[in-house]
């Protein structure tokens, strides 16, 4: 499986997915810098957390013009696979790849923790074989992570099956108390309408090692790739 990480100026979650694509999962990984025109063949794209452009306007908001980001938007067209974790989960939603929008925190503070993650389907490639009675212990890390959509693209989501995870506590009950950063419905991670867009605010990759002590994210990745192999 060829991996594509997408670099913008202030990326800084780059080198963590990548360690975790290539040295914990042994999978091939290319660097992709944000003005390259070619995705150089790979199967599946990457838009890693960071603080692109600085956050500048809004997160997201002007690494969406990015020359590599009408490359991502033609290769998810075709069907190919791409994950945004974080600061990538707001570029795919200011690229109009995935549906709502990632507003300031409630709190208005920038939110560095442990939280816990229920999988709400078993219909996409992240969470299709993680266990659905188990919370995950995953770290959070944004400013902007409160998932907001219109009503009806909130029943859309829940109609079809498009939410991928919600925040609960760690006993897995998605409670007001264990939403973080006060998205709607607790709303942590979503695909899109073909399911080949994925977008998450928490970070697996921060929590996919032994010498993090934590290895909850790892189950998300091995999903990945019990399903995608080539
Ligand atoms: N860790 C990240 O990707 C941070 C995302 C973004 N810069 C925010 O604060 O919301």
């Amino acid at each position: 499986m060829k991996f594509g990480v997408v670099i913008f100026p202030g990326s800084n979650c780059d080198e963590d997915i990548i360690y975790v694509l290539e040295k914990v999962m042994g999978q091939q990984v290319v660097r992709l810098w944000h003005k390259d025109h070619d995705l150089q063949g790979v199967d599946f794209v990457v838009l890693p957390g960071g603080f692109s452009f600085g956050d500048y306007l809004r997160s997201g908001a002007i690494s969406r013009f990015s020359p590599i980001m009408q490359e991502v938007i033609q290769f998810a067209a075709k069907g190919g696979y791409v994950m945004g974790i974080c600061n990538g989960f707001q570029i795919l939603t200011e690229a109009g790849l995935l549906p709502g929008a990632l507003l300031h925190n409630t709190n208005r503070k920038f939110i560095c923790r442990n939280i816990y993650l229920k999988p709400q389907t078993s219909q996409s490639l992240l969470t299709a074989q993680l266990d659905p009675q188990q919370p995950l212990r995953i770290p959070i890390a944004h400013g902007e992570g409160n998932y907001f959509a219109d009503a009806d693209v909130i029943k859309a989501l829940n109609d079809n099956d498009q939410v991928m995870f919600r925040y609960c506590d760690e006993a897995g009950n998605i409670t007001a108390d264990a939403n973080p950063n006060g998205s709607l419905e607790n709303i942590a991670g979503v695909t899109n309408l073909t399911r080949n867009v994925f977008g998450l605010m928490p970070h697996p990759e921060r929590a996919a090692d032994g010498l993090l002590a934590n290895e909850d994210g790892l189950a998300i990745f091995e999903s990945i790739l019990s399903i995608v192999k080539a």
